[in-house]
C-alpha cells in the first residue's frame, strides 16, 4: 500500500516536470508565432531552412516578404537572379524586359523553355516564377526602359533594391541615374564569354555607376552577347549572386559589395576583388551639387543611336552597297563572308568564302582575298557580307584603298545575313 502511494507521488511529481517543460516549449512557439503573425504555417515551413540562419530568423523572412524589388531584363542574369529571389520568398518581384523568347537565349536564360519561343521575356519569366512560388507577386512589365516609361514605373511603385542585368550602357547610365535620383540601391551585373563583373552602386552613400564611368565608353569598343558569345553558366554565376547581394541589402547584412567590383574569371574559376573609389563629390549625378537631376536621352548620351550605323569608316557611297533583294536576284557570284571563323562554320550561304574582317585589318591570311581581288574579270562584283552589315562595310572600304588596281566592284550586303534571313 505504502508502495503504491510513493509510486504515485513520484509519477505525479514526473508529470508535473513535463507539464512544465512542455508550459516552456508553447510559451517559445506563442513568441515565434507572434513575430511571425504574417507568415503562415506553409511559409514557416517552406523557409524553414534559411529562417533558422541566426542571421535572417522569422523577423528576416518577414521583411524578405514586405520587400519589392525590379529586375530590369530578363535575359541571362535577370533569370538565375529572379529564380534565387522568389524562391527566397521576396514579396513583390517586377520583371521589365522588351523582347521575345529566341532560340539563341535557352542555353542561358533559365526562366525560358523551347515552348516559350516567341513569347515575350515577361509573360514567360511570370509564368516560370509563379510556377516557383505562388506566394511572390510577380508583376511582368512588358516595356523598353527609357527615361520616360522608368520615370512612370518609379512613380508608380516603390522598389527596395532594382537589380541591373541588361546589357547595354545606354540602359546601365539610365537605371543608375533613375536609381540615385529615388534613392535605391543597384545591384549591377555583366557577362561575357568567360568572365562576370558585379557591384551595388548607390548603396549607403557609396558610389554610383556616374562615379566610375563620368563617360561613356566610345560605342565600337562594346561588345554584346551576340556579338562575342558567352558561356551560359557565367551569367548563372552572376545573376546568382546578384540574388545574394539583393537580400544581404534587404536584410542589412555588413558585408554588402558596395566600393567592390568582383570580378569573376570562369576560365580559372577565380574570384578576385577590386577596390573601387568613393563616391566622387564631383558627379553630375550623386555628387554634393548634382547637374543632373531628371533622365536624360541615355541612346545619345552614349552614342549608341549613331552606333547602330557605321561611324568610324569613311561613309560608303550607294555603290559600295547593295541590298539583300538584289544580291539575292543573282544566281551566280562572288561572296565573301568576313564574320568570324565560329560564326561562319555554325551556318553560311552555300559557295561563300570566310575572310574574317579581324585579318582584313590586320593584313594576315589574305592569300585567298588576293586571288580574287587579282583575278576577277573587268567590272565583276564581290559581295561582302557580314551579320548586320557593318563589318562589311568596313572591309569594303579598306579593300577599296588595298585593292584600287582591282578591276572588282566591292560591295557591302546592307543589313547582313540578319536582313537576308526576312527574304526565305
Ligand atoms: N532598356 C531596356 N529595356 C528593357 N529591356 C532591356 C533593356 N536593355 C536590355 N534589356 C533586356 O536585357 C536582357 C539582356 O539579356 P542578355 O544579356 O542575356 O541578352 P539578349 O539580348 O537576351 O540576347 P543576345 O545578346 O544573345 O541577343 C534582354 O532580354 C534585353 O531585352
Amino acid at each position: 500500500m505504502t508502495t503504491n502511494k510513493k509510486e504515485l507521488e513520484n509519477e505525479i511529481r514526473t508529470l508535473k516536470e513535463i507539464l512544465y517543460q512542455k508550459e516552456k516549449e508553447l510559451e517559445q512557439l506563442n513568441k515565434v508565432f507572434e513575430k511571425s503573425s504574417n507568415l503562415s504555417p506553409s511559409e514557416i515551413s517552406r523557409y524553414s531552412r534559411q529562417i533558422i540562419l541566426p542571421s535572417v530568423g522569422v523577423e528576416g523572412q518577414l521583411t524578405l516578404k514586405k520587400s519589392a524589388v525590379l529586375i530590369v531584363g530578363v535575359g541571362g542574369l535577370g533569370c538565375p537572379a529572379g529564380q534565387y529571389l522568389a524562391a527566397a520568398g521576396i514579396g513583390k518581384l517586377d520583371i521589365l524586359d522588351s523582347d521575345e523568347v529566341e532560340i539563341t537565349n535557352l542555353h542561358r536564360q533559365i526562366l525560358h523553355v523551347e515552348r516559350n519561343i516567341g513569347e515575350t521575356k515577361v509573360k514567360s519569366g511570370y509564368d516560370s516564377l509563379k510556377r516557383l512560388n505562388s506566394n511572390v507577386e510577380v508583376n511582368p512589365l512588358e516595356l523598353h526602359a527609357n527615361g520616360e516609361t522608368l520615370q512612370k514605373v518609379f512613380s508608380e511603385n516603390k522598389y527596395d533594391v532594382v537589380v541591373d542585368c541588361t546589357d547595354n550602357v545606354a540602359t546601365r547610365y539610365l537605371l543608375n541615374d533613375m536609381c540615385v535620383f529615388n534613392k535605391v540601391p543597384l545591384v549591377s551585373g555583366s557577362a561575357l564569354q568567360l568572365e562576370g563583373q558585379l557591384t551595388v552602386y548607390n548603396y549607403k552613400k557609396g558610389l554610383c555607376y556616374r562615379c566610375l564611368f563620368p563617360v561613356p565608353p566610345p560605342p565600337q569598343t562594346v561588345t554584346s552577347c551576340g556579338e562575342g558569345g558567352v558561356l551560359g553558366a557565367i551569367p548563372g554565376v552572376i545573376g546568382v549572386l546578384q540574388a545574394l547581394e539583393v537580400i544581404k541589402i534587404l536584410l542589412d547584412f555588413p558585408g554588402v559589395l558596395s566600393g567592390r567590383l568582383l570580378i569573376f574569371d570562369g576560365s580559372d574559376t577565380v574570384f578576385r576583388n577590386i577596390k573601387l573609389r568613393q563616391r566622387n563629390p564631383q558627379c553630375v549625378v550623386c555628387g554634393d551639387n548634382p547637374v543632373i537631376t531628371k533622365p536624360i536621352d541615355y541612346e545619345q548620351f552614349c552614342g549608341s543611336k549613331a552606333a547602330d550605323k557605321v561611324t568610324d569608316i569613311k561613309i560608303l557611297n550607294s555603290n559600295d552597297e547593295t541590298d539583300v533583294k538584289e544580291f539575292n536576284s543573282i544566281t551566280k557570284k562572288i561572296v565573301i563572308d568576313v564574320r568570324q571563323e565560329a560564326e561562319f562554320q555554325m551556318c553560311h550561304l552555300p559557295n561563300s568564302i570566310n575572310i574574317p574582317y579581324k585579318n582584313i585589318v590586320k593584313g594576315i591570311n589574305l592569300e585567298a582575298l588576293n586571288e580574287i581581288l587579282t583575278g576577277v574579270n573587268d567590272n565583276e562584283k564581290v559581295y561582302f557580307l557580314c551579320r548586320r552589315g557593318n563589318d562589311s562595310q568596313r572591309a569594303v572600304s579598306l579593300l577599296k584603298e588595298k585593292f584600287n588596281d582591282s578591276c572588282a566592284i566591292l560591295l557591302s550586303v546592307a543589313g547582313g545575313l540578319n536582313a537576308y534571313k526576312f527574304l526565305l
